[in-house]
């Protein structure tokens, strides 16, 4: 007769108990995409996390976005880098996964659940430039390169000289295209350069007056399953940040509501106003006409929903650059 020797382990009966927290006796599984950004997104929480007393472990999994040269809409849009992570959550072999926000659809995934949402960075966009120049300080005619339709709808209107490229590619690539002669600057998202360590080789960073960033810009997003409770709770009481949350919730809002109808390439940011409201102000290019509201408000689905309606009924145009507006004026009528 033999003994079972799995039983001989010196492992704990009782759950580890992390401030009040009963969680399961082994590392936290942490599931990440392995590309640059997402590993350090993943390697600052999972950090947060053994500050507060766990172990993690790093899960590697590929996504088609990673793997995949094609367009990101003919792959299914931005869905695609959080699909296969979210698989990995719902069969068990992840307990949490983090996010970049801006690429988590809108609607809510079944069965799981955004744990916390953590104090953003920057949320703005940066212009990484040849010899330091700022947007304005751009030659006529520069060459810009970006993938985005959001970005690329903004700088026309900011700049309608410039020579809008589209690229694709990590941040590492895209800076490529500046540092080898190919473009003359590209526009990133300030956030991925400062998780990249890269945050110096911004030579600009782009007024919101001017590009408004994607909803959820430099924000993350933690993720498990919604009947992981303890996890959940853990995850909420180390990682959330309430005022973020707030913002990207009215961000997304308005998203999703436009979302509803088209596919135009659409900004949002908010921010805590004085009194504690949020003021939220949306941008989206409807067929070539583009659009930008404001609006203050304490609850952020109805207020990103109220602009959302805004612009989408009552739009206030945007003014270009005309040579009028860039000798002083405001670039835009509404804000
Ligand atoms: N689209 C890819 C992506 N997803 C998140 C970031 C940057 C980090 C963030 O915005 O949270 C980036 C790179 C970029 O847009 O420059």
């Amino acid at each position: 007769m033999t003994t079972p020797t799995t039983t001989t382990t010196t492992t704990p009966a009782t759950a580890v108990s992390t401030s009040g927290h009963d969680l399961p006796d082994r590392p936290l599984r942490l599931g990440t995409r392995a590309s640059a950004l997402a590993t350090s997104q993943s390697g600052w929480v999972a950090d947060r996390l053994r500050a507060a007393g766990v172990r993690v472990e790093l899960v590697h999994v590929r996504t088609e976005g990673d793997v995949s040269r094609a367009s990101l809409r003919q792959i299914g849009g931005t869905g695609v880098f959080a699909s296969a992570l979210r698989d990995a959550l719902r069969a068990g072999e992840v307990d949490l996964a983090v996010h970049s926000l801006k690429d988590l659809p809108t609607a809510a995934e079944p069965g799981l659940v955004v744990a916390a949402v953590p104090e953003r960075e920057d949320p703005r966009d940066a212009l990484v430039a040849r010899d330091g120049l700022t947007l304005d300080a751009l030659p006529r005619g520069a060459s810009v390169g970006t993938g985005s339709p959001r970005r690329a709808a903004q700088l026309a209107l900011a700049r309608p000289d410039l020579d809008v490229r589209d690229i694709r590619g990590n941040v590492g690539t895209r800076i490529g295209l500046v540092r080898d002669g190919q473009l003359d600057a590209v526009v990133l998202a300030c956030a991925g350069l400062s998780r990249l360590g890269r945050a110096g080789e911004a030579t600009d960073r782009l007024d919101p007056d001017v590009m408004l960033p994607a909803a959820g810009q430099g924000a993350l997003a933690v993720e498990c399953r919604e009947d992981d409770r303890p996890l959940a709770r853990f995850l909420r009481d180390v990682l959330e940040d309430a005022p973020t949350r707030a913002a990207v919730t009215a961000e997304r809002a308005v998203l999703a509501r436009l979302e509803a109808g088209c596919t135009a390439p659409v900004g949002a940011l908010a921010r805590a106003g004085a009194d504690g409201a949020l003021a939220l102000t949306a941008f989206v290019a409807l067929g070539d006409v583009p659009r930008r509201h404001a609006e203050t408000g304490s609850d952020p689905v109805a207020l990103g929903h109220e602009v959302a309606e805004h612009l989408l009924s009552r739009p206030d145009p945007v003014v270009g650059r005309s040579d009028d507006a860039a000798a002083g004026g405001s670039l835009f009528t509404g804000a």
